[in-house]
């Protein structure tokens, strides 16, 4: 919601979207999920640029490229520069959910540039939930309301974030909602 309420590219995009497979008379439904395509990419680009962390603990010393792993050590892999290194992305820092239009999978077969819920056999057990549950929400949100900044918010989402295990913001997101489907009134009662 952050990176939409900063990109009106994107926002109107993900709406041009919503009323082509919706039309303005109707809730999101489960089978409307499929077709949302941009609002998919949205969604991966959003995970690309704010991603929680995976770490992993060395059961035995190994050795990984030219670094001894001593046994026992826990290591933090570097999601946040790997999903903004230029060797992989074009633009890295931009907001771009077009780089995601084409079927794009993450983890081994992405070459491990892409990994916001990990890779391999302890990777993310909830990710099809999760990316429908978030596919959903957002969905409805933004096919059901007009959303703005909160005055006082300066105009501009504040991407401060703070450390931890999932990054979060500084400063919470305020936004307004104004009702969208206006011809439907009943449908938000
Ligand atoms: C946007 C939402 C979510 C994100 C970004 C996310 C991300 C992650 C990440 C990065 C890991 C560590 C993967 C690794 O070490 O390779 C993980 C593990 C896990 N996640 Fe999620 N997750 C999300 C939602 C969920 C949900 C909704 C569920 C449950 C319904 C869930 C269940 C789990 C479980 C059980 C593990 C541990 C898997 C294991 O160690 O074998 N996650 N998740």
């Amino acid at each position: 919601m952050s990176e939409l309420l900063n990109s009106d590219k994107a926002m109107k995009s993900v709406k041009r979207e919503l009323d082509k497979m919706l039309g303005l008379d109707s809730l999101v439904k489960d089978h409307h999920l499929r077709n949302l395509k941009y609002l998919d990419a949205v969604i991966k680009e959003t995970c690309r640029l704010h991603l929680a962390l995976v770490t992993r603990t060395a059961n035995q010393t190994c050795t990984v490229g030219e670094f001894t792993v001593p046994q026992g050590t826990e290591v933090v892999v570097n999601g946040w520069a790997i999903h903004r290194d230029h060797q992989f992305w074009d633009e890295p820092s931009d907001f771009r959910p077009e780089r995601f239009l084409d079927d794009f999978m993450g983890g081994g077969s992405s070459g491990f540039r892409y990994i916001p819920f990990g890779s391999g056999r302890r990777s993310c057990a909830g990710v099809h939930s999760a990316e429908r549950l978030m596919k959903y929400v957002l969905a409805s949100f933004l096919h059901c309301f007009e959303w703005k900044l909160a005055d006082g918010e300066g105009g501009v989402v504040d991407f401060a974030d703070e450390f931890a295990l999932l990054i979060k913001k500084k400063r919470p997101l305020i936004a307004v909602p104004t009702p969208r489907l206006l011809a439907r009134p009943e449908l938000l009662a």
